[in-house]
């Protein structure tokens, strides 16, 4: 029998493992669960991906083997003290909210050998390109942890990490999509400056992105050789490096992560 799984609070992360789950051959969508705050954002889950709507959080903790904390860490306290008398015995949890401890968690639950993973996923596994860096604290055994992986690769990348590198793992891997995001729309503005129609910009900017990224990881050469390999001497590149260098380029993305380790660990 499957292991039924639960999230609790069905924003936008949670909707996006939950597609990427159902996308994968995984488990089935009768074996994933959801509760939210407000009704309607469950049913258009219901709707769009087949999952179960639970009646209530307590009712995720009575049904589920894996239960997700996909509400913001501000709900963390409220929620763990609503559910914590009615999770399974051997329940796994998992936190998936920026700067939420194994530790100050296992502790709010109140119960010792509490099984807790701590997740840092990204929106892309929507679509089968997230990554996820995981740690597992001790009660979790070698074949839960399995598992987790496995449930976390159905839909992307999963990275296993030490939980004291998890907060640079939220800003350089959880929120940095919305960093290249804003690259992309940056760069088909120029485009559109130049007279290129938006959509087709859009095209052209992403698929150089997702190009460049796919290049950094299917050869395993040196960004910094790789963008090399892209100015052609006395050529149109190099100006725009240099213009970038000019700009803070470099510097204002290392002070971006900066500021959101920051934010987590102050
Ligand atoms: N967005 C991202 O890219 C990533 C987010 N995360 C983490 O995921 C978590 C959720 O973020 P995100 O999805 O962006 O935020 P959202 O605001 O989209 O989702 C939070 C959800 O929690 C619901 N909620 C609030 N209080 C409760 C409650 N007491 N019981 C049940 N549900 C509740 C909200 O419902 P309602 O709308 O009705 O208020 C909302 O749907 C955060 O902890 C964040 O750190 C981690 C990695 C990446
Ligand atoms: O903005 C946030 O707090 C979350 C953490 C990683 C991505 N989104």
């Amino acid at each position: 029998m499957k292991r039924n799984i639960g999230f609790i609070g069905s924003g936008k992360m949670a909707e996006a493992i939950i597609g990427g789950i159902v996308s994968s051959d995984f488990t089935q969508p009768e074996n994933i669960f959801a509760s939210n705050r407000t009704i309607p954002k469950l049913l258009d889950l219901q709707v769009t991906y087949g999952i179960q709507v639970a009646e209530s959080n307590i009712d995720i903790a009575r049904k589920c083997d894996i239960v997700f904390l996909s509400v913001t860490p501000d709900k963390y306290p409220a929620v763990i003290d609503e559910i914590k008398d009615y999770v399974r015995e051997d329940v796994i949890v998992v936190l998936i909210a920026a700067g939420q401890t194994i530790a100050m968690n296992v502790e709010r639950f109140n119960k010792e050998e509490l099984k807790m993973v701590k997740a840092m996923p990204n929106t892309p596994v929507l679509v089968g390109a997230g990554l996820t860096s995981i740690s597992f604290n001790q009660f979790v055994t070698e074949a839960e942890q399995e598992e987790i992986k496995q449930l976390f690769e159905s839909f992307g990348k999963a990275e296993i990490i030490d939980e004291e590198l998890m907060d640079t793992a939220s800003a350089v891997g959880g929120s940095s999509p919305a960093f290249v995001y804003m690259f992309i729309e940056a760069l088909a503005d120029a485009a559109v400056v130049n007279g290129m129609p938006r959509q087709q910009a859009y095209n052209i900017a992403a698929q150089a992105v997702l190009g460049s990224a796919k290049m950094v990881l299917d050869t395993a050469i040196h960004p910094g050789k790789l963008k090399d390999d892209v100015c052609s001497p006395g050529g149109s590149t190099i100006q725009s490096i240099a213009s970038l260098e000019e700009n803070g380029f470099r510097s204002a993305i290392i002070k971006a992560v900066q500021a959101n380790v920051d934010k987590l660990t102050k």
